[in-house]
């Protein structure tokens, strides 16, 4: 199975064949509307050193930075600013259908970077909310057979989305499903380095502990270009520092404080910002992951200046989430493309 975006156009909207008979009828063979690209011209894409877009013939992406630039620290500065600005004008909506632990974090956290949340995880919503959203974001952490349904429906439903692997290899049940859910070609997948390890061998192996990673991110790089080849989307492993790759790029964002992972559901919270940024320009799945990843280490640099403890850091990267100006985005965002 290899998903066709981001090569290429976003898939057509589709439900599992059982959807409607699964939801007592009541939605009478209505089919949802199929994707409609933002804007004109735009869709999702794997960045390449060399400009695609530019040789293609496509017209230049929305955010009007100039793909042919050399993609310094600085460059990435600025195009982390220009997508936190891109979240904050058109406050995409994203629907959440995330854990019972990371509800409230995932919320707040989009909320204060300037997106819309919504934490919607009924199946009979699915067909009329979701061709409604700008991005989709799917974190099996409290998986149940009930939510997977919705789950399925809400990848299948043709909007760029966003998937977070929680635990992938706690049971075989969560793996299937997680396998399942992959197939249906999220644009990013961001898990922390036991995760996206778990996930591209597909083992449910029981060395691997719960929520928390027992790697480092970089014990899982190969496994996240390898797991990004087979699939066609974009990979992030999490840790000390992100990496974010599409298979054959390697960028990494090293913004962050070891704190952070003391609070539940940081991971959560910022694969649904990535989400956000991906729902504000779907142009690049890449480029959008890499700069959410370093936008929310560095609220939480901001956020440790002041914070006494985990609790008070949440408080205070939340804040500082809400409060990044240009100067100190551009100035502190740390993203380089590994040679
Ligand atoms: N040692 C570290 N130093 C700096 N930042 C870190 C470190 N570890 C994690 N982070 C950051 O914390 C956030 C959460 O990453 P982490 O890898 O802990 O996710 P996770 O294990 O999936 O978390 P959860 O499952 O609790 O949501 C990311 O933004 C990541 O960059
Ligand atoms: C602690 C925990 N358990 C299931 S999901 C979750 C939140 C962090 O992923
Ligand atoms: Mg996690």
């Amino acid at each position: 199975m290899h998903c066709t975006y981001p090569n290429g156009p976003i898939r057509s909207t589709f439900f599992p064949r059982d959807f409607y008979n699964s939801v007592d009828n009541q939605f009478p063979q209505r089919k949802i509307p199929q994707f409609v690209a933002p804007l004109p011209g735009r869709r999702i894409t794997k960045s390449t050193p060399t400009p695609p877009r530019r040789r293609a013939g496509l017209p230049a992406i929305a955010v009007g930075m100039d793909e042919d630039e050399v993609r310094t620290e600085a460059w990435w500065g600025r195009r982390a600013w220009v997508l936190l600005s891109a979240v904050r004008a058109r406050a995409p909506l994203v629907q959440c259908i995330t854990n019972l632990v990371s509800m409230d974090i995932v919320a707040n956290a989009l909320l204060a970077a300037g997106a819309s949340p919504a934490m919607l995880h009924c199946l009979r919503e699915v067909p009329d909310f979701i061709p409604r959203c700008d991005a989709v974001y799917i974190n099996v952490g409290t998986l149940s057979e009930d939510w997977l349904p919705s789950m399925r429906a809400a990848a299948s439903a043709g909007r760029p989305w966003v998937f977070d692997p929680v635990a992938v290899a706690a049971s075989g049940f969560r793996m299937e499903a997680c396998l399942s859910l992959l197939a249906l070609c999220p644009a990013v997948v961001r898990g922390n380095a036991s995760e996206i390890l778990a996930l591209a061998s597909r083992s449910d192996n029981s060395s691997f502990k719960g929520v928390d990673s027992s790697h480092d991110s970089s014990d899982a790089l190969q496994a996240a270009k390898a797991l990004a080849r087979s699939n066609g989307s974009v990979v992030a492993v999490s840790g000390a520092v992100d990496f974010i790759t599409d298979g054959v790029q390697v960028v990494s964002a090293s913004n962050g404080v070891p704190m952070m992972q003391k609070i539940t559901a940081t991971g959560c919270a910022v694969t649904a910002l990535i989400a956000a940024f991906v729902g504000a320009d779907p142009s690049d799945a890449l480029v959008a992951a890499a700069c959410a990843l370093a936008i929310f280490g560095l609220a939480g640099e901001l956020g440790m200046e002041s914070a006494r403890g985990p609790a008070s850091l949440r408080m205070h990267l939340i804040d500082a989430l809400y409060s990044l100006d240009e100067q100190t985005v551009t100035s502190r965002v740390k993203i380089s493309l590994l040679p």
